[in-house]
């Protein structure tokens, strides 16, 4: 288990790092239409599973969706902060 940030430095890490096998390496390489395109996809999961799905479901589709979020703030240089300072 980990929080937001703790998986936004990992994630960070990740892209300067390159480690063989990263799927966060492979959605980077791939770039931003097709991370945005994965965030689109994401967020439907979210509207159906909490809509026809168990709690613990639409949790996991709403952890994906955050995955997602991330990898395209790291593909942005966008920092937490950039974004906080918007809550
Ligand atoms: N939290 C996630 C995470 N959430 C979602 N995903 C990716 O998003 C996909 C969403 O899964 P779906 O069930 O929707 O399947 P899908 O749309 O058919 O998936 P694909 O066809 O796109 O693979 C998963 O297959 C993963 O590729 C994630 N990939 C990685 N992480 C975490 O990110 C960190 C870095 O991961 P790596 O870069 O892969 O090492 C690790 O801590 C991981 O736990």
């Amino acid at each position: 288990m980990k929080t937001f940030d703790q998986l936004f430095v990992e994630l960070s890490d990740k892209a300067v790092t390159r480690p063989e096998g990263s799927g966060t390496v492979k959605e980077l390489d791939a770039g931003v239409h097709f991370i945005g395109k994965k965030i689109v996809e994401e967020a439907a999961e979210v509207w159906m599973a909490a809509e026809y799905q168990s709690d613990a479901e639409a949790a996991e589709e709403i952890s994906q969706l955050i995955y997602h979020l991330q990898v395209l703030m790291v593909a942005k240089g966008l920092t937490p902060d950039d974004v906080y300072r918007y809550l």
